[in-house]
C-alpha cells in the first residue's frame, strides 16, 4: 500500500511581520492556505488587515518572515512576475472611469487578460444586464461595488484578494458576493477577505489580527458609562 502524502498549501505566510514608517503593523502572522481555502481578516480599525492584504498583493514587503507560493517568496522577481498574475485585487478605490460604459470598465480588464466572453454574463449574474451600455458615473456605490464583482468574474484569476467587498451592498447583493465566493472556492480558488461585516463562508479560517494599541476610552464607552449611572 503507498500512502500519498497530503497536498502542499498553495500560500504559506511564514512567521510574517511588516514595518510601516518606522512603525510595527504586523507581527508573526503564520498562516497555510490550500487552493479552495477562505481566510477572513478581522480586526479593530487600523490593526492592519489591509497592509496584509497590501502584502499579498505585493505592494508593500514584509519586514521579516517570507509570503510562499508553491513554496517560492513572492518578493523574489522572477516569482512575482508568475504570481501576480495569479492576482484579483478588490478595494474601496474602484478604479473605474466615470465616462466609459459599465460593460468597458469590466470588459477593459478582461481584453487584458486575453479573455472575452464573459464581461456582460458576469454583469447579468451581477444583476446590472440592464445597465452594462450606461455611463458609469450614472451608477450608485452598491452598483459600483457590483460592478468590481463582476470584474472578478471576467478576469477569473485564482487568488482573490478582498478589501471590505460588502460596503454598500444591499442583501441580495451580499447573498451574490457569498455565492460567488463559494463558487470560486469550489472550482480550487483561493480568496482573502477583510471584513467588518458578516460574509457567510464554509470552513473559512478566521485570522484576528491584534489591536497595534492599547485600547483607550471612547465616545461610545462614555455614552455605556452615562447610562449605568
Ligand atoms: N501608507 C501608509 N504609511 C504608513 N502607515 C500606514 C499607511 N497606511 C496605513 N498605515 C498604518 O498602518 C496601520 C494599519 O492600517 P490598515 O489600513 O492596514 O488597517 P485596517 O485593519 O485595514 O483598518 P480598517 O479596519 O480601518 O480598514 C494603521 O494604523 C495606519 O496608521
Amino acid at each position: 500500500m503507498t500512502l500519498r502524502r497530503p497536498p502542499s498549501p498553495r500560500m504559506v505566510l511564514d512567521n510574517v511581520s511588516c514595518m510601516r514608517n518606522a512603525q510595527q503593523i504586523l507581527r508573526h502572522v503564520n498562516v497555510s492556505v490550500h487552493d479552495g481555502s477562505a481566510i477572513v481578516l478581522t480586526g479593530t480599525n487600523g490593526s492592519g488587515k489591509t497592509t496584509l492584504l497590501r502584502m499579498l498583493a505585493g505592494f508593500t514587503k514584509p519586514s521579516a518572515g517570507q509570503v510562499l507560493w508553491n513554496g517560492h517568496d513572492i518578493t523574489k522577481s522572477g516569482v512575482f512576475q508568475q504570481y501576480k498574475l495569479q492576482l484579483n485585487w478588490l478595494s474601496l478605490k474602484d478604479a473605474m472611469k466615470d465616462r466609459f460604459t459599465v460593460l468597458d470598465n469590466v470588459q477593459w480588464f478582461e481584453v487584458l487578460e486575453g479573455k472575452q466572453g464573459k464581461s456582460l454574463p458576469a454583469l447579468e449574474l451581477m444583476g446590472l444586464g440592464r445597465l452594462a451600455n450606461e455611463k458609469t458615473r450614472m451608477l450608485s456605490m452598491g452598483q459600483r461595488k457590483r460592478v468590481q464583482l463582476a470584474r472578478l468574474l471576467a478576469m477569473d484569476r485564482p487568488i482573490w484578494l478582498l478589501d471590505e467587498p460588502s460596503v454598500a451592498l444591499d442583501d441580495e447583493g451580499v447573498k451574490l458576493l457569498e455565492f460567488i465566493i463559494a463558487d470560486h472556492r469550489k472550482k480550487g480558488g483561493i480568496v482573502f477577505v477583510a471584513t467588518h461585516l458578516p460574509i457567510k463562508m464554509e470552513d473559512a479560517t478566521y485570522l484576528r489580527l491584534p489591536p497595534r494599541f492599547p485600547r483607550r476610552m471612547t465616545f461610545v464607552d462614555m455614552l455605556d458609562r452615562a447610562d449605568i449611572e
